[in-house]
């Protein structure tokens, strides 16, 4: 059995780059950007005007001058309209371009308009206000977003704004969830009295479209020769093959002899960890990674979330680093040698602290208790009594915020 964090190692040493492919930007959102994006203009692309008033040149101000003609107005997105004289002014709208000739903009709340002429009313006004200046967030050229972003609402604005009508971004590994056992069958049929249905595909494919990677599913009897056809397909078909159950000690777990015969090299088989312990990990010569989970869906649930996601994330370099620690709330106590994943619910702190409190459910088959629970706590193996107020990392399953 090897530890969690050779477990991990093993596994993130398989990541890889898979391909880059352009979206239409409104299938982007979701997925993560492949190279910078950059400015096609300064933004703003000229001087833009922020407050509607005005537009003035501020020596006339400052030489005395408080009643100015108003010579024109201008909308945005009309072509610029020159100041006619320096005792001129145009009323200008926000969001236009500044003429040339004018450097300031006093807003109509500051000002008495009567007669064709605009009068000053505030005592002070500063050269340059009420201006967003020319290339003050972004000079033309410049990267308004880096490779490796997750792309959001806002970076789907921005792009918008730099015209880019589609997105390089990085491609998804091809990915099939592979069910076994003659006890599961579908969830449109009605289970007999020892029957269950196969919920772990569904769960797992649930979780992978946060990540907008959309799984194909596939359920194999528990036979040697249709576990070994099936898989030699998806070792044709698919990047990744995750299966769920059949790993470990029974009469009919055949996939870990069907795999290795199969050459799919193993990797690791048990780890030292609850869930989870039988969890088998291998890849094959042509490159395709296998992730057998454990059976028990909290086994499979956890395993998906502590390795699988950080291996998607490292393929397509989404915050490889980002780490979560919360502190516990009470104490609790784990007897067996092995690194614990203690389901935990989250709240917040009025200091600002992720707090976790213990929800352990009634073991790894008890998924009833994972629509509770917000994550996983890692527990070392070297401990077997955690104090409140003691910090450990988290992995969240939903949303903390
Ligand atoms: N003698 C031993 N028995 C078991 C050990 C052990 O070390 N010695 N490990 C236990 C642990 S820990 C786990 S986890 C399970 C994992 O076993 P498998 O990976 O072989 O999983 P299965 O036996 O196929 O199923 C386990 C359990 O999960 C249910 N299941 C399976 N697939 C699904 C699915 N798609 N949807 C919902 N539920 C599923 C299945 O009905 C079983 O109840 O082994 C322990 N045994
Ligand atoms: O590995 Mo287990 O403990 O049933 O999930
Ligand atoms: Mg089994």
């Amino acid at each position: 059995m090897i530890r969690v964090e050779e477990a991990e190692a093993l596994i993130q040493a398989q990541a890889r780059n898979y391909r880059i492919e352009r979206v239409p930007l409104d299938q982007a959102l979701g997925r993560v950007l492949a190279i910078d994006l950059k400015a096609d203009r300064d933004l703003p692309p000229f001087n833009r005007v922020a407050m509607d008033g005005i537009a003035i040149k501020y020596a006339a101000f400052e030489n005395g001058l408080r009643s100015f003609s108003i010579d024109g107005t201008q909308a945005a997105g009309d072509k610029p309209l020159e100041l006619p004289g320096t005792e001129s002014c145009i009323e200008i709208m926000t969001g236009a371009a500044l003429p040339a000739s004018a450097d300031t903009v006093v807003r109509y709340e500051d000002l008495e308009i009567a007669g064709g002429k605009a009068t000053v009313l505030a005592e002070e006004i500063v050269r340059g206000q009420n201006l967003h200046v020319q290339g003050k967030d972004k000079k033309e050229g410049e990267v308004v977003a880096p490779a490796n972003k997750l792309i959001d609402a806002a970076l789907v604005g921005l792009a918008a704004s730099v015209g880019a009508t589609e997105l390089r971004v990085k491609t998804l590994p091809k990915v099939v969830i592979i069910s076994t056992g003659d006890e599961l069958v579908d969830i449109d049929q009605q289970p007999l009295p020892y029957q269950i249905r196969r919920s772990n595909s569904y769960t797992i494919q649930a979780a992978l479209q946060k990540y907008k990677l959309h799984a194909d599913l596939l359920h194999i009897p528990d036979e040697v020769t249709a576990i070994r056809e099936r898989l030699t397909q998806c070792l044709e078909q698919y990047d990744v093959i995750i299966l769920s159950g059949g790993i470990s000690m029974g009469k009919f777990d055949y996939i870990p002899q069907v795999l290795e015969e199969l050459l799919v090299k193993k990797h690791f088989h048990k780890v030292q960890q609850r869930p989870g312990k039988p969890f088998w990990f291998g890849k094959h010569a042509n490159g395709v990674v296998v992730f057998a989970l454990p059976g028990n869906p909290v086994s499979t649930f956890m395993c998906l979330h502590r390795y699988f996601v950080p291996w998607l994330k490292a393929c397509i370099g989404l915050d490889v680093d980002s780490k979560v620690y919360a502190s516990l709330s009470r104490d609790f106590n784990f007897i067996p040698s092995l690194q614990y994943f203690l389901q935990v619910s989250i709240s917040i702190s009025a200091t600002g602290q992720l707090l976790a409190t213990p929800f352990e459910g009634n073991g790894s088959g008890d998924f009833a208790n994972l629509v509770e629970a917000d994550a996983f706590m890692e527990l070392p193996l070297e401990k077997t009594t955690f104090k409140a107020g003691e910090v450990y990392r988290i992995w969240p399953f939903k949303p903390l915020f």
